[in-house]
């Protein structure tokens, strides 16, 4: 059964006095892949930023309305941040490896929840395999991972994302930066990872959003127009502005 694992209501979001997201309401559901799509400025970012609280790390950011996660609110004030974050991990735009080895970089998160010894490298090794690195770069984990090639750095950092075994995972623009081959990698894999993960992907691609996605949210100017199974949004759109941006009309 489609459950969601998440529930955006009325949510409303202020860059201090900038008001960004209006209004959103949306499902997530669990182990699916929820794409956002829309104009440059939409909102997408934004919006994703929002599920793991990352706007905290800047003050006079403002939230308003409800994000549930498995039916808790995140936005609450008494949230643990730590703990969100390792539920709600996040990839972002650029590959960004820690200055540190490549099993180190893997070892990273997993070292500060005090695993250690063989526990650690199987975990490690597991899941560089899980995001299909592992073959690349068995043979050289102690090198920098500044060594390796940008899609293998950003496939690096899905490693460490998922080492920790996040619940739901965030993608932001994850393949931007990579040539064809590296981004039907990383396609590949997020299409895999739906099985143990619940994952939200911002894409500009919409050929990306069409491959990858199970339900597929269009935001326009902060606010989200349509919501809905991929294949029903890229076909038979409710809106007009859907189907104005999906062939291309406009943005
Ligand atoms: N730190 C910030 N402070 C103030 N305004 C911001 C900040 N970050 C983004 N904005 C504004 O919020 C709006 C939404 O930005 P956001 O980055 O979420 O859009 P987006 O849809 O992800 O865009 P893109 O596709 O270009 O990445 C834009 O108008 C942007 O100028």
């Amino acid at each position: 059964m489609n459950s969601p694992k998440i529930e955006v209501i009325d949510l409303n979001f202020y860059y201090n006095k900038n008001h960004v997201l209006r209004n959103i309401n949306m499902p997530v559901y669990e182990n699916k892949v929820t794409a956002i799509i829309g104009p440059s400025g939409c909102g997408k970012t934004t919006l994703l930023r929002c599920f793991n609280r990352m706007h905290d790390l800047y003050p006079g950011n403002r939230y308003e309305g409800k994000i549930l996660l498995d039916g808790k609110n995140i936005l609450d004030k008494d949230v643990d941040l730590m703990e969100l974050r390792s539920r709600v991990g996040m990839v972002f735009q650029k590959p960004t490896p820690f200055p540190m080895s490549i099993f180190d970089n893997v070892a990273f998160g997993l070292r500060l929840r005090g695993v250690k010894g063989s526990e650690l490298r199987d975990r490690v090794e597991q899941a560089l395999k899980d995001a299909a690195l592992w073959e690349e770069v068995k043979d050289r984990l102690k090198e920098s991972a500044f060594s390796l090639s940008g899609g293998q750095q950003q496939r690096l950092c899905i490693a460490r994302a998922i080492a920790i075994e996040p619940e739901v995972l965030l993608f932001d623009e994850p393949t931007s930066a990579l040539d064809p081959i590296s981004t039907a990698k990383i396609e590949e894999l997020v299409v895999e990872l739906k099985k143990r993960i619940t994952v939200v992907i911002v894409t500009h691609n919409m050929q990306q959003a069409a491959r990858v996605s199970d339900y597929t949210a269009f935001m326009y100017l902060g606010e989200l127009v349509e919501f809905g199974p991929t294949e029903k949004i890229f076909t038979r759109p409710s809106q007009k502005l859907t189907e104005d941006y999906i062939t291309g009309r406009f943005g």
